[in-house]
């Protein structure tokens, strides 16, 4: 059995680099750590000694000139010690069968990135954006979701349906055209839906938080194996969590999605 090594990555204004790696510990992870982007530069912790990479929520960089922007371009062009390009590292641990996971800012900078959708297996081409949500404020609460099923999404697997917390500004996917809505509707890399209360996705406020056309919580990459969600599955870790939980409602923890990666990972 392969084990599931998460790296989950800080600095710069992420904040939930503890909640995420306390989900993919309780999810059954083998080895998680925490590590500042500036370890990786220096060597100290390397990403090819893993196989789960993890980009958590938060404010990099203040969302100056627009949530993880100014990220994405330091993450393009730094280099470590000996010379070697991080952005190479995390494609190597894709192309070594790795996953990727970027949650609400790390959703945000992976999109700015172009490691998603990259439809077509067009990586590191930026073909959508975040921009502010049409309601013109942070939204901050729980939403109604739809994975679905015929996505290629290895994190989404058997759980069609999730209720899970937003905190965002910035949610609204922003395509250059509707060729390419339809390219990711065509691929199946629409991997989560924002849905009213009975599971039909919405374009209605509150119930989708931002204006996503299509609904779109989630994407996906061609592989499956790279995933981002605006929403924050590591902020429901435990029954207690959800909103209505002393009235006897509760559902499937957001760590479902950490634990069917790391199982993907384990072979199981
Ligand atoms: N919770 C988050 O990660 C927030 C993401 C980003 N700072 C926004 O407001 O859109």
């Amino acid at each position: 059995m392969q084990e599931a090594h998460v790296l989950v990555l800080t600095g710069y204004g992420t904040n939930c680099e503890r909640e995420t790696a306390y989900a993919a510990r309780i999810a059954g992870a083998d080895r998680v750590e925490i590590a500042h982007l500036a370890d990786l530069v220096a060597e100290r912790v390397c990403i090819a000694d893993f196989n789960f990479l993890v980009f958590p929520g938060g404010f990099l960089d203040g969302d100056n000139l627009g949530a993880a922007q100014a990220a994405a371009l330091r993450l393009k062009h730094t280099q470590t010690r000996s010379g070697r390009l991080l952005l190479d590292d995390i494609l190597d641990l894709h192309q070594r069968g790795g996953l990727i996971l970027g949650i609400c800012n790390g959703f945000q900078l992976l999109v700015k990135l172009g490691l998603l959708p990259a439809a077509g297996g067009r990586y590191l081409e930026r073909q959508v954006s975040l921009g502010h949500n049409d309601s013109a404020r942070f939204e901050d609460r729980w939403v109604h979701l739809a994975c679905p099923q015929q996505s290629p999404c290895v994190f989404t697997r058997d759980l069609p349906r999730l209720f899970l917390p937003i905190r965002h500004g910035e949610g609204k996917i922003v395509v250059r055209d509707e060729a390419l809505l339809q390219e990711l509707v065509e691929n199946n890399l629409i991997a989560m839906r924002y849905t009213d209360e009975t599971g039909e996705p919405t374009q209605s406020y509150p119930a989708n938080p931002n204006g996503s056309p299509l609904a779109i919580a989630g994407l996906t990459d061609p592989s499956g194996r790279i995933f981002g969600l605006m929403p924050h599955p590591e902020a429901y870790n435990d029954a207690t969590n959800h909103p209505a939980w002393t009235r006897g409602e509760t559902g499937t923890p957001g760590t479902a999605l950490f634990t069917n990666g790391v199982r993907f990972l384990q072979g199981q």
